[in-house]
Formats: C-alpha cells, structure tokens, sequence
C-alpha cells in the first residue's frame, strides 16, 4: 500500500512575498527515509520553506519563487506537473488537526472518494492499515462510525496523520505537529515519527528545540530567511559551527 519514500533537492531557492523575501538562495538535500527538522525564531521562513515543498506558497496569490525544488530528480516547479498529484505524493499535517465533521472512517477514506474509489472491500483494507500505521486502529477500531469531532486533540492528529497516509504519499510535512497537545499525546505523535522514517521522508517544522533534538536526524536553523546551518542533528545540537546557531539554541537569540 506504501509507496517508496523521496527526497528533495532545493537548489538557490528564493521566496517573495510581493516584493518582500521570505526566502533567499536556499540549498540543502532533503533525505529519503529520515527526519528533517526546520527550526529557527518566529518568522525565519520556517512555514514557507515547508509550504514550498508541496507548492502550497502558491496558495498565497502575491507569492513568487526563484529558484528549483527537484522530488527525486523532477523539478516540481515545471508547467508539466500536476501539482494534485504533487501533493498526493508529498503531504502535510497543520499544527491544529482538522478532522471534517464526518465519521472516523469518512475522513480516512476522504482522500480515496475524491479519487473516485468506491470498493468497500478495498475502503475497509485502506481504513484499518492507515490508521494502523498511524498507531490509532487500536483506540478507534470499535467506533468507526462515530464522529471524528468525539475525538481528543491527540486522537484527531492521528486520525489526520491516518488521513494523510491513506493516499499513499512518499513524503510528509509536518507544521508544528505537536504544539497544539498535551504532554503524553505529543510523545505519541514524536514515537510515530519514529515509526514512519522507515517508509516515509518526513519534514517538521518545530518551535521545541527538545522535540527537534529527540526526533530529527538532520536539522537546518534557519534565520532571517537564510539557511545558516544544515547538519546531522546532534552536530547542531552539541557542536554548531555558527555563532548564530550557538545562540538560538542555547536560548540567547530568538
Ligand atoms: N501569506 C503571507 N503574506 C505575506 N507575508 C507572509 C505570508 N506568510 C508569511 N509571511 C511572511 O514571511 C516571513 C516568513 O514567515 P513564515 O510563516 O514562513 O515564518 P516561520 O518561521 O514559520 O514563523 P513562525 O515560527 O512564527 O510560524 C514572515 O516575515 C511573514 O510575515
């Protein structure tokens, strides 16, 4: 059901918002199979660089870029991608889930109805293996039926994860995913990052240095719209080679 994971090159990427940068000259190799962490103050591009990943920038009409982004080698600014399919491949979850107000079931399947799937047989196999891999099947297998919105906070961010992973996506971008939970919910949502790395690319955007540091395999500071430092994340973390990097992360700056 999986499909394999992909990883991204961004190569001198710049985003504008009319005429004011968001971003400038971005670089960096966004791994396969691994966690990505963007970190940095309030402001520094951390959104846009992820909402860039899926072309969700686009959304905001007075957006532009310079600059390419390639998913495994296709460049997914080119006037031939289907920028639906795009973001099929490369989802993403909100730091508030928003479940619809429809059935558990409906909203796993949400994304297979607008495909036009109707098998029930198939719906069923999608439901239970999404919500599975999205460590929810067990607290929800009774209750399909009932609304999504009797759910708690940390329950619907799983069942959005579940959501995501329904239609098969290689990468998922992450928005603060935890920053709306309480603290056993957020350590649910930080156990199955580490659960989807084996299949998925996954990208987070994160305020909680702790977070970054336990989840991420890779972790870029961004500041200012510029990409000051990209490393393994235990080299940001005890050994930064950027003064300003020290700084934010030993809560000096930010
Ligand atoms: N829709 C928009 N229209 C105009 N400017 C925007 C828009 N979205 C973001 N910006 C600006 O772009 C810059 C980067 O914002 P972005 O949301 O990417 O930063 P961030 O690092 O994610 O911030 P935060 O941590 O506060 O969420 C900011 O100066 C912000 O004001």
């Amino acid at each position: 059901m999986k499909s394999p994971s992909a990883s991204f090159n961004i190569r001198d990427f710049s985003l504008f918002y009319g005429t004011t940068p968001a971003l400038q000259q971005i670089s960096m190799e966004i791994p396969r199979q691994q966690v990505t962490a963007l970190i940095g103050p309030s402001g520094c591009g951390k959104t846009s660089l992820l909402r860039a990943l899926n072309r969700m920038n686009e959304l905001v009409e007075s957006s532009h870029h310079q600059g390419e982004i390639e998913l495994d080698g296709q460049a997914i600014y080119s006037a031939q991608v289907d920028v639906a399919e795009l973001r099929r491949r490369v989802g993403m979850v909100f730091q508030k889930p928003h479940p619809f107000p429809k059935s558990i079931y409906e909203n796993v399947v949400f994304g297979l109805r607008v495909q036009g799937i109707q098998k029930k047989r198939l719906l069923d196999e999608v439901v239970e293996w999404a919500l599975q891999a999205a460590a929810l099947w067990d607290e929800v297998k009774d209750r399909l039926d009932r609304s999504a919105l009797e759910l708690s906070g940390g329950q619907q961010q799983r069942l959005v994860i579940a959501r995501a992973l329904a239609v098969r996506p290689q990468v998922l971008l992450m928005d603060e995913p935890a920053s709306s939970l309480d603290p056993l919910s957020t350590f649910k949502i930080e156990e199955l990052i580490h659960q989807l790395k084996a299949d998925y690319t996954l990208v987070i955007v994160t305020h909680n240095m702790q977070q970054a540091a336990r989840v991420a395999d890779r972790t870029a500071f961004l500041d200012q719209g510029c990409l000051i430092e990209y490393d393994d994340t235990n080299q940001i973390f005890t050994n930064p080679r950027q003064q300003e990097t020290e700084d934010y992360i030993t809560g000096r700056y930010g």
